[in-house]
């Protein structure tokens, strides 16, 4: 997949997903950062052949590999695609299929689809989508709450491929009002004062959004349509917005999920043995609100580490795990047995007690295990998902971002000498080395009430990431500057 997601649209690069649909194995990083820094084609070479004969992979012709190629909507995508059947075709018997301008989950759901059997084309991903949406709405309790003229949904296309995409899914979609703003087809430019990336940064409307949006439910989407954050603005006043972020998503779904669960274990005692494994993975960057919020509703919350790989190889330990980074990116893991165990139960369900509430359960999680794209986080499913699940329960953007308050936070970036000087511990919540400025946090971090804080050195920026929270905006402002101010005394560029 061709992209630099949220990244300003003169960058680009490549995201891989594996046969599973899932993203590049963790084992083969080095050997992709190793081809990434070949100083020349001998190089690249050599080590492609090194590679293959330690991962004893034949290039015999006797099997025919097809990679599938997606591109978003920067223009250098087109000479990236270029490059990528070059090297697919130097591979005798290897098949390099253009899927043409795709959101990256697509292309992961492409992949995932195909090794399934399945056609993966971007009509059966669209049908795939639409149809589970309308069995969950078809099964909301008394019909749907909401009239659609009313509750218009406006999307903030971040000028990409998402925009497009939702058009297109929306014409096979009733029940369901949207707006979309900023799609790929106008003038703006990608992710520029818009997407999800700015929104949830910046907490300022994108543009294209104004005073006459007030109160209303808004989205966002960045560049490649695998984060999606929500937002409202709030008065005439000022540009800020009100943000409901992946976070907020997160809370949304378990307590659904939970409530799904719950709707299903009522039915007679015959399979108590089996109990599924509900979880939520978050990171260190998740507001303290929510993990209390989520903690609160006797729910298992797990740390990892910032990036999704991360998170999505924990999720992948439950039967049903949910996780999202704050920034909006995330999705719903089903296990193979927990699904055949619905599958079941459902089965069962419908002949002895057909439309019961046991029964709409069942269906309800079949159907969103359909809609969720379980390959990778999906803004476009995600969406659909979040509505459902609002129609659902009747609810307001304001009702849902009011399930609990946000604790005021704050992030700064500190350029350093050596980033990699900072070595971390525990899901990156503490400092292992160097040595004293852990202690040195925690004596900042304890003159503030509901004080979190804590530093990192970015995976993708050459800078350390200083987080901290507290009780006010002031209070989380000036213990983040404290806690810079720490890590320049010990890594800065003037520190010795
Ligand atoms: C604080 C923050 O937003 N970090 C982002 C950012 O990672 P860093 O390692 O913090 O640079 O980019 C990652 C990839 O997009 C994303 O997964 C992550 O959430
Ligand atoms: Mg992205």
């Amino acid at each position: 997949m061709m992209t630099a997601s949220h990244n300003k649209i003169s960058d680009n690069g490549i995201k891989i997903a594996d046969p599973s649909g899932g993203m590049l194995t963790q084992q083969w990083e080095p050997f992709a950062d190793a081809l990434a820094n070949a100083p020349d084609s001998d190089r690249l070479l050599q080590l492609i052949v090194e590679f293959a004969e330690k991962e004893n992979i034949k290039f015999d012709g006797d099997f025919r590999p097809e990679i599938l190629l997606g591109r978003d909507t920067r223009p250098s995508g087109e000479s990236l695609l270029e490059a990528a059947k070059q090297g697919i075709h130097s591979i005798v018997g290897s098949v390099g299929s253009d899927m043409g301008v795709v959101t990256t989950p697509q292309l992961h759901w492409m992949v995932r689809a195909r090794n399934k059997g399945m056609k993966g084309s971007e009509l059966e991903y669209f049908e795939q989508l639409s149809s589970s949406f309308r069995c969950l709405v078809d099964l909301i309790p008394g019909g749907s709450k909401t009239d659609s003229a009313e509750n218009k949904l406006i999307v903030d296309g971040a000028h990409g491929v998402g925009g497009e995409k939702l058009d297109s899914l929306m014409k096979l979609l009733d029940g369901l009002n949207i707006e979309v703003r900023n799609s790929g087809k106008g003038t703006g430019i990608l992710n520029e004062g818009v997407g999800a990336d700015f929104v949830q940064k910046e907490k300022v409307v994108p543009d294209n959004f104004d005073s006459n949006d007030i109160g209303k439910r808004c989205a966002s989407l960045d560049g490649d349509a695998d984060r999606l954050v929500y937002f409202t603005v709030p008065s005439a006043d000022s540009s800020k917005i009100d943000l409901v972020d992946g976070d907020k998503i997160l809370s949304l779904f378990a307590l659904y999920i939970k409530e799904q669960l719950s709707l299903l274990s009522t039915t007679g005692a015959e399979d108590n043995s089996y109990k599924p494994h509900l979880g939520v993975v978050q990171t260190a960057y998740a507001n303290g609100a929510s993990t209390d919020y989520l903690k609160g509703l006797g729910l298992e919350v797990a740390l990892t580490p910032t990036g999704v790989k991360y998170l999505h190889e924990k999720a992948a330990e439950y039967d049903i795990g949910i996780y999202f980074e704050a920034n909006g990116h995330g999705t719903i893991l089903f296990s193979e047995r927990f699904l055949s165990w619905l599958e079941d139960k459902n089965k069962e369900l419908a002949s002895a007690s057909e439309g019961s509430q046991q029964q709409k359960a069942a269906l309800r999680l079949l159907a969103v295990s359909k809609l969720i794209n379980q390959a990778v986080g999906d803004a476009l499913s995600v969406l659909l998902l979040v509505e459902a699940i609002l129609q659902h329960k009747g609810w307001s953007i304001q009702y849902w971002n009011g399930l609990y308050q946000d604790l005021p936070s704050k992030q700064i970036k500190v350029i350093v000498k050596d980033r990699t000087a900072v070595v971390t511990t525990n899901a990156e919540t503490q400092v292992a080395s160097p040595q004293g400025i852990q202690e040195a946090i925690n004596s900042e971090t304890a003159k503030y009430p509901w004080g979190r804080s804590f530093i990192r050195p970015s995976g993708t920026e050459d800078v350390i990431r200083v987080y901290a929270e507290a009780s006010t905006q002031d209070a989380a402002d000036s213990l983040a500057s404290s806690v810079a101010k720490l890590v320049d005394k010990y890594l800065g560029i003037s520190s010795s």
